[in-house]
């Protein structure tokens, strides 16, 4: 991100009381457009409150918030509710409401015509996996948890918002689920666009989808920085405390191919240097390494070398000619991974 991305978010110095408890606490953030933002912190320390000052659900004591670099004080409820998009766990539908109707809400109260209603919802529908001859005319009640969460996503989309509000929005689901949610969210092309905050206390959530995270405890921020960051370069002891318990896990998650291709043997390079065939596996170096062991541990698509091993092919630099591709197996992965971290952490 440049320093010239114009700012979508800004908020400066705010603080929120509630009788004599402080719970956020002086809190600044700069946030560019198309950027992923994710508030984490222990229960109760002040990030849905920090969340919903942010769209004025909640007015700050002090401090204050810029959207598309304009006073969210001088700014209408509807060109608030226009340019910023809302989730909650709770979802929130209307129960007597079916998906196609609740996904119409807002561009409704918008004032937009119905054709374009209607266009826009089965679209949506249709991106999020809820084919719209099946689900549009169903109500709420009818729908599992998980297309329940869908569709609340779907109409916080509708209005087509530059920016999302998401507090908890997975909070409710299984684990399995709501991984599987989590990989079809991130992958959502619609997303990417946009400017993103969402709250989480889940901190594999918190890795595998932000860009930034601003770590909280007790109204105030801890860190604020890349996953990578908070990770290897702890701020304070809080912080390190708080990743203690999965750190291996959020490892996998943070490094990836790009950082570990030099720690790769000359002779695998050497070897490996092959044309792959078209239906072999082929990685971008952008993948994290936790990625490249799903991808090297399932059974689908598996190029096996001689000694029966499952590599998987990565794009390991550009020449003005052709891309060339090396072949890597679970071990030569796992052992570059090892010789990565010792680096980083002694850097
Ligand atoms: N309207 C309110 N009136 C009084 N106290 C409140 C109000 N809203 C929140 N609080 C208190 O403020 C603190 C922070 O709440 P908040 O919901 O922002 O935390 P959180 O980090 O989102 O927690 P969780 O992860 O459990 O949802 C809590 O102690 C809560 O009890």
């Amino acid at each position: 991100m440049t320093s010239s991305s114009p700012l979508a978010i800004q908020a400066t110095q705010l603080s929120k009381r509630y009788g004599p408890h402080a719970v956020v606490q002086n809190v600044s953030f700069a946030l560019p457009a198309g950027e992923t933002l994710v508030l984490l912190g222990p229960s109760g320390c002040g990030k849905t409150t920090l969340l919903r000052m942010l769209n004025r659900l909640v007015e700050p004591d002090e401090g204050s918030v810029a959207v598309q670099g304009q006073d969210v004080r001088t700014q209408s409820a509807a060109a608030l509710r226009r340019g910023i998009g809302y989730v909650i766990q709770q979802v929130g539908l209307l129960p007597h409401y079916t998906v196609a109707e609740n996904v119409g809400v807002v561009p409704r109260l918008l004032g937009q015509e119905e054709p374009q209603v209607a266009a826009r919802t089965e679209e949506l529908l249709r991106r999020l996996h809820l084919p719209p001859e099946r689900f549009a005319g169903l109500y709420p009640h009818q729908l599992s948890g998980g297309q329940q969460q869908r569709v609340g996503l779907a109409r916080a989309l509708a209005a087509d918002p530059p920016i999302i509000l998401l507090d908890e929005p997975f909070g409710a689901l299984d684990p399995i689920t709501r991984a599987s949610i989590r990989r079809e969210f991130r992958e959502l092309e619609e997303l990417r666009r946009k400017t993103v905050v969402l709250v989480t206390h889940d901190v594999t959530e918190a890795f595998e989808l932000a860009d930034r995270i601003m770590l909280l405890n007790a109204g105030q921020v801890q860190q604020l920085g890349t996953p990578k960051e908070l990770l290897f370069r702890p701020a304070n002891e809080f912080v390190r405390r708080f990743f203690d318990a999965e750190k291996f896990s959020l490892q996998l998650r943070t490094l990836r191919l790009a950082d570990v291709m030099t720690y790769i043997p000359n002779e695998v390079h050497n070897n490996s240097l092959h044309t792959y065939k078209s239906a072999d596996k082929v990685l971008p170096l952008s993948v994290t390494i936790q990625e490249a062991i799903e991808a090297l541990s399932s059974p689908s698509g598996l190029q096996t070398s001689a000694e029966e091993e499952a590599v998987v092919w990565v794009e390991a630099g550009n020449s003005p000619s052709a891309t060339a591709y090396i072949s890597l197996t679970l071990p030569q992965l796992m052992t570059a991974f090892g010789r990565a971290l010792q680096d980083v952490q002694t850097a």
